[in-house]
């Protein structure tokens, strides 16, 4: 079993401490929090052992009725892997503990990628990160990015990409956030900073991306265009793209035609929290002309990345292979979703691996 600590446990970090604690092959040993606030309860409630984040702050938990274990280096020194769930920033002031007692750790795309040795997407690099001390999943927007590419790169090559990142202004839970009611060009500065990352992943990727924020909490939106090296039709790219588990092409019939019915439909399927981990292509929205992609895609911001940090967990400590790593993180989250609702959540798609079997067009 690979012991797994979970330091910072807010929006990404209950997510992965559940995804973690999922797993055939995992064990939490706990949870970090700065504070005994309602998430800590629930913490306790899912039966995950509480550590103090500020060793300080030790009797404010025992006030509020929360017997926590003892204080992060604690849990630090106990895991196998730490996954680092910390505001951006936070985690490379946390990099010296981790150092300090061997434990290697995943960082979140908040931080710089020189944190760790690998910037990560299983899809697209599961095996650089074979044995690595310090991984950094990349951010939602940039996985998002990587797990259409990979595909595309290696069916048709990739000349260029295009993208339009419509950002949403905050997560649910974020009210300090705005804009309340105004459309930003944001980051202002072109190229965004995700083309840039995106190259962390495909170093030679040519790719240009713009940002905007909007005031919604529920998904990003990216609109993009992919100017491929073959000629190719819209259908046989949907196919490539229905083959991946991590991708979701919302079939027409289902009248989704929005962030907010794609986070009704993840809620009535009873996706724990509404939660999409999959990309969400719109299948109309996939067209050709030329050599040239377009399509629309939605980005669950708060968990997209949840099934990467588990994939990474297995790559550093060299468990799994990446095909193993990727089906057994799908089998036991429940990832998958195909166009038909009844094919919702965990499915057998080991007859549909990318890049074989594609129909000719
Ligand atoms: N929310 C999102 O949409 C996404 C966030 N990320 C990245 O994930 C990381 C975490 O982001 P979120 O979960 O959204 O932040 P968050 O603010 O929701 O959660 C961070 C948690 O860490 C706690 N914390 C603060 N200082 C700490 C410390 N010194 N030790 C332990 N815990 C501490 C906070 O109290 C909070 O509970 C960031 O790098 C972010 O860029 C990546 C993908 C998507
Ligand atoms: O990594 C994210 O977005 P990003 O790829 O646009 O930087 C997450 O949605 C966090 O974004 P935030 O920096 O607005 O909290």
């Amino acid at each position: 079993m690979i012991r797994v600590g979970v330091n910072g446990y807010g929006t990404i970090g209950k997510r992965v401490a559940d995804a973690v604690d999922a797993q055939p092959d995992m064990e939490l040993v706990g949870v970090a929090k700065t504070q005994p606030n309602f998430e800590a309860h629930t913490a306790v409630q899912r039966g995950y052992s509480m550590y103090a984040a500020i060793p300080e702050r030790m009797p404010l938990f025992a006030e509020a009725g929360i017997d926590a274990e003892g204080a992060v280096d604690e849990m630090v020194a106990d895991a196998d892997v730490v996954v680092d769930c910390t505001p951006s920033g936070i985690g490379a002031d946390n990099k010296a503990l981790y150092e300090s007692h061997d434990t290697p750790a995943v960082f979140q795309g908040g931080e710089d990628a020189d944190i760790g040795d690998v910037s990560f997407v299983a899809r697209a690099n599961y095996d650089d990160a074979l044995g690595a001390d310090y991984v950094r999943a990349v951010s939602c927007n940039t996985t998002g990015l990587s797990r259409i590419v990979a595909p595309l790169e290696e069916e048709y090559g990739v000349e260029k990409v295009r993208a339009t990142l419509v950002r949403r202004g905050g997560d649910p839970g974020q009210n300090s956030r705005g804009p309340i009611n105004d459309i930003l060009p944001d980051p202002i500065d072109i190229p965004s900073h995700h083309g840039p990352d995106v190259r962390t992943i495909f170093p030679d990727l040519k790719i240009d991306t713009l940002g905007l924020k909007v005031p919604a909490t529920l998904m990003h939106v990216h609109s993009l265009n992919v100017t491929l090296e073959d000629d190719v039709t819209a259908a046989h790219v949907r196919q490539l793209l229905e083959a991946e588990s991590r991708v979701f092409v919302i079939s027409e019939g289902m009248g989704i035609d929005g962030a907010g019915k794609l986070k009704d439909f993840a809620h009535d399927a009873g996706r724990p929290r509404g939660d999409l981990w999959e990309n969400c292509v719109w299948g109309e929205s996939i067209a050709v002309e030329g050599r040239d992609l377009y399509l629309f895609q939605a980005i669950h911001q708060e968990s997209d990345v949840i099934p990467e940090n588990v994939d990474a967990i297995r790559a550093m400590t060299e468990s799994a292979s990446k095909a193993e790593s990727v089906a057994t993180t799908d089998e036991y989250l429940g990832v998958g979703i195909t166009g038909d609702p009844s094919g919702f959540g965990g499915e057998d798609r080991s007859d549909r691996v990318p890049g074989t079997e594609l129909a000719d067009d």
